[in-house]
């Protein structure tokens, strides 16, 4: 029989996590980062690391999906103190939102500003590739709809308000400066803002739910951030999310799309050198002005 779960929720709980980490490292991590399916080589870069692998640390979930190795890094990218999950938790792993999304809120207390989370996704959208990068404009989260938000249940003051606001949910100076940087390096062809639907997982979409989504308005279909995302705005946490697209959702009956992890990951380890140059060029333009106002918004499709 599976052993219940532990109750991650309270912040008495976050703060022992958070304290038990700050006795262990000289860091100070602004900017959190969370490395989604393949994309672990993301916290490889960073510089003077320390290292705890989940296990570790006390009341951390552990990490089950190839792919995610289940490490907490801390140190520096771009000279900018930062700390990496190599590897996240999915609520298809059987893990409550309050678990899914315990490091947010042990990122906070740790005095975390930014939070930079990454996927991998299947594109929806007919202008995306394979391999392209789309920043997270938006979100619909068939799993929240649904009455799955990781902020169910009591709410604790001290961790946040009852109601947070969500329309600002992705911080549009940072995608501005997201973009600026995808400029920079060269990215502009296959770079995108869009719209990232979750859905509960841990099964791909039918063509029909492929569909669905498009007619709904969503670029790009993975299985999380979301609740991610909602804990980080709820805990007054700026987030610029990311998706790799790493397939092609299926959209009719006679397309040769066929979803599997082993080829998510595939492309996720393939394009994972593109994105560490993004995440440094950023995260080097972070550092410089971390609240400038951008001068000119660039668009992309
Ligand atoms: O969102 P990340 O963790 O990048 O992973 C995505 O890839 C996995 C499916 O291949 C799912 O876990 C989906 O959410
Ligand atoms: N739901 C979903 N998650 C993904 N993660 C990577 N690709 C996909 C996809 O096509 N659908």
């Amino acid at each position: 029989m599976a052993r219940a779960e532990e109750d991650r929720s309270s912040y008495e709980v976050c703060k022992e996590t958070a304290d038990w980490l700050r006795a262990r490292t000289a860091q100070h991590p602004k900017t959190a980062i969370i490395c989604g399916s393949g994309l672990g080589d993301l916290a490889d870069v960073l510089e003077k690391k320390a290292v705890f692998p989940y296990e570790d640390i006390p009341h951390f979930p552990r990490s089950t999906v190839a792919g995610h190795a289940g490490r907490l890094v801390f140190g520096e990218l771009s000279g900018q103190p930062c700390v990496c999950m190599q590897g996240r938790f999915h609520c298809y792993e059987g893990y409550s939102g309050s678990t899914v999304t315990f490091p947010i809120r042990v990122f906070s207390l740790l005095g975390v500003e930014v939070l930079i989370t990454t996927n991998a996704a299947g594109g929806l959208n007919h202008h995306f590739q394979v391999g392209d990068i789309m920043f997270i404009r938006d979100h619909i989260s068939m799993f929240g709809l649904g009455g799955q938000n990781p902020l169910r249940g009591p709410n604790d003051e001290r961790l946040g308000v009852r109601f947070p606001c969500m329309s600002d949910a992705y911080d549009p100076d940072l995608l501005s400066l997201a973009m600026e940087s995808a400029q920079e390096l060269g990215f502009q062809s296959f770079v995108h803002a869009g719209v990232y639907c979750m859905l509960a997982g841990p099964s791909y979409e039918t063509i029909a739910e492929s569909r669905v989504l498009q007619a709904l308005g969503a670029d790009a279909a993975g299985m999380s951030t979301v609740p991610e995302v909602i804990v980080a705005r709820h805990c007054g946490l700026r987030v610029l999310g990311l998706s790799l697209i790493t397939n092609r959702a299926a959209t009719s009956y006679s397309s040769p799309e066929e979803a599997s992890h082993e080829a998510v990951l595939r492309v996720s380890v393939a394009r994972a050198e593109a994105l560490c140059r993004l995440l440094a060029r950023l995260t080097a333009r972070l550092g410089e002005s971390p609240r400038a106002p951008r001068p000119q918004p660039l668009t992309f499709i």
